[in-house]
């Protein structure tokens, strides 16, 4: 088994739990609650303009070419991830104002620059992986159940995500293929770290919308 196909295997639960997340399936449904949407949009902000981040101090741990170029082409489709908040705006009249991050943003930003920052390239590849192959997911999935007909409000949101027909490139194949480069001389003990890292962001990814669900807060006012 080849170091993706076991992180891959033990993605599984986490991925299908995702899938069956209530605000997914109310994405699949066309319903979720205006206070889910705009929580979710105004975190997404925030964890996108990190995302691109640390996608840059990612480019700087490779000297591979092809990797870096993917890794720009990955920043441009996030930038224009606008779109998706809009979708969802567009649904609840809202503008993204005067916020901050919530718990579980936090935790996920950090874990992202942790990552990126004092590990190896390998790290830097696997903490931002589960973000768009479990989006990825979803995207395609939901299309795949029909998800994205006309009577759905978030029809665009879900097309956004879906892998399209016509890509030249299979982004998410790409990433699997630069993580296996990246860890082919690891010992076991360091394959294991870049697993953990890549889990760890996968587990984020359902408290990420386990949190708009809940529309989890901090504690106190400070
Ligand atoms: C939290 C999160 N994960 C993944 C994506 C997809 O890029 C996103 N927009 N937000």
């Amino acid at each position: 088994m080849t170091f993706s196909e076991d992180v891959l295997t033990r993605a599984q639960p986490m991925m299908a739990a995702i899938m069956a997340h209530p605000f997914v399936q109310g994405i699949a449904n066309g319903k979720v609650s205006d206070d889910t949407l705009n929580y979710y949009v105004e975190q997404d902000e925030h964890y996108l303009k990190d995302y691109l981040q640390v996608t840059a101090l990612t480019l700087t741990k490779t000297d591979n070419a092809d990797d870096i170029a993917r890794l720009l082409e990955t920043a441009q489709f996030v930038s224009n991830e606008s779109k998706a908040h809009e979708v969802m705006l567009n649904i609840t009249g809202h503008h993204v104002a005067d916020w901050r991050r919530s718990p579980d943003t936090q935790l996920y930003t950090d874990h992202m620059y942790t990552s990126a920052y004092h590990g190896t390239y390998a790290d830097a590849i696997a903490v931002l992986l589960p973000c768009a192959w479990s989006y990825g997911v979803i995207g395609s999935e939901l299309v795949s159940q029909g998800a994205n007909n006309e009577a759905n409000p978030l029809k665009e949101w879900i097309e956004i995500y879906a892998p399209q027909a016509g890509d030249a490139i299979d982004y998410n194949a790409w990433r699997f293929d630069a993580l296996e480069r990246a860890v082919a001389n690891f010992s076991d003990s360091q394959k294991e770290h870049v697993a953990q890292t890549f889990l760890k962001s996968l587990e984020m990814e359902w408290r990420f919308w386990e949190a708009a669900w809940q529309q989890t807060q901090w504690q106190f006012e400070f």
